[in-house]
């Protein structure tokens, strides 16, 4: 990979150990994936976060690579969600060991110049490339947001390698970065209108069947961001998708090159139920219904709110977000509602990173297929899968 004289000198460590260590995991990411040299990014999005992911060798990397202050981000660049709410862990109950944990590694991001916004849809608080801009960006929903919906440039980073590019400023040039390979390869026509978790479901299906392809919707009704955040989390979760397009929706729906895809797939109101029921593991009853995954935005915290308003609710609830939604909620009176019928506005953290499996819950309600999808293996929990008002029993 070509090298400007600087970059050859931040290679050589005359800009610190911080920089020289950062440019080593760029140049051999470079070399491996044939990129011809690094291009200037605007934004960065940094996952691997939770102490329950990372560890204390992440920990302990981190700090490390802190020591010498000697590079820190000076691009746009946010962090993804920890495994606690954290400020509020201890009344949530959240284990106080791993609290300590969390917030030693949430410190040692900020020391590097990662801002503690905590979010997987950091594109609801600020961290919003304009189309085209080259990025790196690791989570995989927000990666296959960011590349579709607001027509950014990534590839799925490692949280390691967006971390590199955050300091440096540069990601290797290659992959989604190019054009010519943003084109679709699979056609996939819905037959029928879909709504809530049948967004989540056609996601599961597609993201299966197409891996690390790129998937072009042809869909019967106009989805809004909600519904899209929704569908790039399930495709990235089943699949390793990190690019869709929606036809008349999605900003690069019209270079994708649909007309000479040879694959095509075809999904109606049959396959949709189908997966709708795969993805509940039990009959039991959730004992804790957790939304917003991805992180929920205002409008979701909102329908929620109509939802459960003058109600008790039977089971538990957390509505995952980040704080600077939870404030606008907090604003709005919706916070307010959801607590009064028993529930939580959960902010930071989120039912797959957080260690929800040594808190006493067995069976987890979700309207997102990813959380359905990752429920199960990551913290061994069974999941109920359905829409908001089919999760929440009341008294
Ligand atoms: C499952 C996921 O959304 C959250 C866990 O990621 P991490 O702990 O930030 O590495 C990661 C991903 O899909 O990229
Ligand atoms: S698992 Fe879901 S809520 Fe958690 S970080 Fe990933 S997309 Fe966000």
């Amino acid at each position: 990979m070509f090298l400007t004289k600087k970059e050859q000198e931040m290679c050589d460590g005359e800009y610190g150990e911080t920089i020289r260590k950062s440019m080593d995991i760029l140049v051999a990411l470079g070399d491996i994936y044939g990129a011809s040299k690094l291009v200037d990014i605007t934004s960065a999005q940094v996952s691997g976060v939770s102490y329950k992911t990372i560890g204390d060798a992440g920990l302990e990397y981190l700090e490390d690579l802190a020591q010498d202050d000697s590079g820190k981000a000076t691009i746009n660049a946010s962090l993804n969600p920890p495994g606690t709410d954290l400020d509020n862990w201890e009344e949530l109950g959240f284990p106080e060991y791993f609290a300590i944990k969390q917030n030693k590694i949430v410190d040692a991001y900020a020391n590097l110049g990662i801002a503690k916004t905590c979010t997987c849809t950091p594109y609801l608080v600020g961290n919003v490339p304009r189309f085209r801009d080259h990025v790196s960006w690791s989570e995989s929903s927000a990666v296959a947001y960011v590349n579709s919906v607001i027509g950014a440039r990534t590839n799925r980073e490692g949280g390691p390698a967006a971390l590199a590019a955050a300091i440096v400023g540069k990601t290797p040039l290659y992959g989604f970065h190019l054009e010519q390979n943003r084109k679709a390869n699979l056609v996939v026509n819905v037959s029928t209108e879909l709504k809530g978790a049948d967004f989540g479901a056609l996601g599961y299906i597609i993201g299966k069947a197409v891996g690390s392809g790129v998937p072009y919707f042809k869909l019967q009704n106009t989805p809004n961001n909600n519904d899209l955040k929704t569908l790039g989390a399930a495709l990235a979760s089943s699949g390793s998708v990190a690019l869709y397009h929606v036809e008349n929706v999605t900003p690069e729906f019209d270079i994708a090159g649909e007309a000479d895809v040879e694959d095509l797939m075809f999904i109606g109101e049959k396959e949709i139920n189908e997966t709708r029921q795969k993805l509940t593991t039990t009959d039991k009853t959730p004992d804790l219904i957790c939304l917003g995954c991805p992180h929920a935005s205002l409008e979701e915290i909102k329908q929620v709110a109509t939802i459960v308003q003058g109600k008790t609710i039977k089971n538990k609830l957390w509505i995952c977000t980040s704080v600077s939604v939870k404030a606008t909620a907090d604003r709005m009176g919706y916070t307010q509602i959801i607590e009064s019928a028993g529930g939580n506005v959960v902010c930071d953290t989120c039912m797959v990173v957080a260690p929800i499996e040594e808190m006493g819950f067995e069976v987890i309600g979700v309207n997102s297929a990813k959380a359905a999808n990752y429920v199960p293996s990551m913290c061994g929990l069974d999941v109920v899968y359905n829409d908001v008002e089919n999760l929440i029993q009341f008294e």
